[in-house]
């Protein structure tokens, strides 16, 4: 049956057009399969407009403010430092400009994009009323052999009263300027990112963390360091913080009150960083029999098939690692498997990942407690501690910390672990070699580059 619009009959609808859904309909129109994708907001998703993108820029902008603060102590005159209208002094409204031109050359190119691949956009909601079936806002129904579910996630708020006077990440992406006093609740990627950025471009921020840690799932040791490196920075981090209220306080902002009922300061915003739900609800699901688990993720096999024949799904609404390159591989794949006559699957192996915090923080594999725990005496760990050269001419007391985690007699690398100075930038070759079954002697084989924080992966003793 053919779209009752457009009359076409599409062979892939896709539902969503972020990361995934994007990634997807192309792929599946490079096959020459005739793709409708909806998409009622900015194209692009959370990545492009309220996550990866935004965010990255904001911290190339805190990068740049930390790097002009410690500019006059190498000699630099003429460069204003401190917190008070000097030149690390960053007018939002500017930068928040070129921010937003960059975003929006992404979404022209974006629509250049599925205009050439002739794929129909449709800016609507969609939810699906049969397995084959898709119902826009307006009532309108499209069919088509195949579906992609991929409309993401949402940030949740914690279950206490007063929750409602705190933001989250989607709203600090509209401050137009940096609040004096920040509160952040979370430990995990967004709260380390934001209170980074935040701090270095001109705020007073209060990290409170749940737990005794930064940043679960990385390594225990380099995420010490970086709470020291952000106390360094002047972040207040309260580790063990049970929040039980927030509370409007006299003269504008908030307060919050930890489980004992014991106020903080004022602050004149709060920020929750306390993890994201899937996009599940409404999208007809229950309706046509797609699985979830408790918290709403549209359960997938390793091939991103739902419960039901021909819906598929992948990106946050599902059960796979919430990262952008992860929803992308994962849509290419299975539209190369369903479209393009090749039997790739997407390989969860081994995800490189890079916290944007100050200075970044990233992993490849394991990290020793999990190595340890699965390999036992087998596991050797061999680190780095240093000053990277600007640091040190700069007398500035941030240092890195490198980590291999090994296995065996071989000392195969299972795990790569960096905390400093373009870390960010360093890891994606290594994770390249570690997939590729590197022992610690073929990084030993690896004549350095000097002199770099990179030569200290391949110099590790
Ligand atoms: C603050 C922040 C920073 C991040 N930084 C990084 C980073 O640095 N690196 C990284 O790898 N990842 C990062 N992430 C995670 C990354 O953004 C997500 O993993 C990624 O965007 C997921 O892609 P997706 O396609 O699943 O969903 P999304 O990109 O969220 O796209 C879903 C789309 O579906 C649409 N939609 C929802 N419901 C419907 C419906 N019923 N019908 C039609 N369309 C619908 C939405 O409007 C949205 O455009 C960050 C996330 C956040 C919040
Ligand atoms: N650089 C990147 O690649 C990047 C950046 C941002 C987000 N992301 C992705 O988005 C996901 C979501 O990010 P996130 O930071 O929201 O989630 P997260 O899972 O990384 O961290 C959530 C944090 O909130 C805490 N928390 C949860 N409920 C709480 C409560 N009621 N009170 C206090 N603390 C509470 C958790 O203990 C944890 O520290 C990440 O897991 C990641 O996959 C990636």
């Amino acid at each position: 049956m053919a779209d009752r619009d457009t009359g076409i009959e599409f062979d892939l609808a896709v539902v969503g057009g972020g990361s995934g859904g994007l990634a997807g309909a192309f792929r599946a129109a490079e096959h020459g399969a005739r793709v409708v994708l909806f998409e009622p907001d900015a194209l692009g998703g959370t990545c492009v407009n309220l996550g990866c993108v935004p965010k990255k820029a904001m911290w190339l902008a805190a990068d740049l403010a930390g790097r002009l603060r410690m500019a006059p102590s190498l000699g630099f005159n003429g460069l204003a430092g401190g917190h008070d209208g000097g030149i690390d002094r960053l007018d939002w409204q500017v930068f928040i400009a070129h921010r937003q031109r960059y975003i929006s050359n992404i979404h022209a190119a974006y629509r250049r994009r599925l205009d050439a691949a002739g794929i129909v956009v449709r800016p609507s909601r969609a939810r699906l009323v049969a397995a084959d079936t898709l119902e826009c806002d307006d009532g309108v129904r499209v069919i088509a052999k195949q579906v992609l579910l991929a409309t993401g996630g949402h940030a949740l708020r914690p279950d206490v009263p007063g929750a409602a006077l705190g933001g989250v990440s989607d709203d600090f992406f509209a401050w137009r300027a940096a609040p004096e006093r920040v509160a952040i609740v979370g430990g995990g990627y967004i709260a380390v990112e934001l209170a980074g950025v935040l701090q270095a471009l001109g705020s007073q921020v209060d990290l409170f963390v749940r737990g005794t840690r930064l940043l679960n799932g990385f390594d225990a040791q380099l995420c010490e360091q970086l709470a020291e490196d952000y106390r360094q920075h002047g972040v207040r981090v309260h580790f063990g913080y049970g929040l039980g209220e927030v509370e409007s306080a006299d003269g504008g902002g908030v307060r919050l009150r930890d489980a004992t009922g014991q106020a903080s300061e004022r602050f004149d915003a709060l920020l929750f960083a306390t993890g994201r739900a899937p996009n599940s609800a409404g999208l007809g699901l229950d309706a046509v029999g797609v699985a979830t688990d408790a918290r709403g993720h549209v359960i997938v096999d390793a091939r991103h098939a739902t419960s039901v024949d021909g819906v598929h799904a992948v990106g946050d609404l599902g059960t796979d690692a919430a990262l952008t390159p992860v929803a992308i591989a994962a849509a290419r794949r299975l539209m190369d498997r369903l479209f393009g006559g090749r039997d790739a699957l997407f390989d969860a192996c081994d995800i490189a990942t890079v916290v944007f915090s100050h200075p970044p923080i990233g992993k490849v594999g394991l990290t020793e407690a999990e190595a340890r725990e699965r390999h036992g005496d087998a596991v050797h760990v061999f680190s780095a501690g240093f000053r990277p050269m600007l640091q040190a001419l700069a007398e500035s007391p941030q240092r890195s910390l490198f980590k291999l985690v090994c296995v065996g007699q071989e000392r195969r690398v299972i795990g790569i672990h960096l905390l400093g100075e373009a870390a960010d930038e360093i890891l994606q070759g290594f994770a390249v070699a570690m997939k590729r079954g590197i022992t610690l002697d073929d990084l030993r084989d690896t004549v350095a580059i000097h002199p770099t924080s990179a030569e200290e992966v391949v110099l590790m003793r």
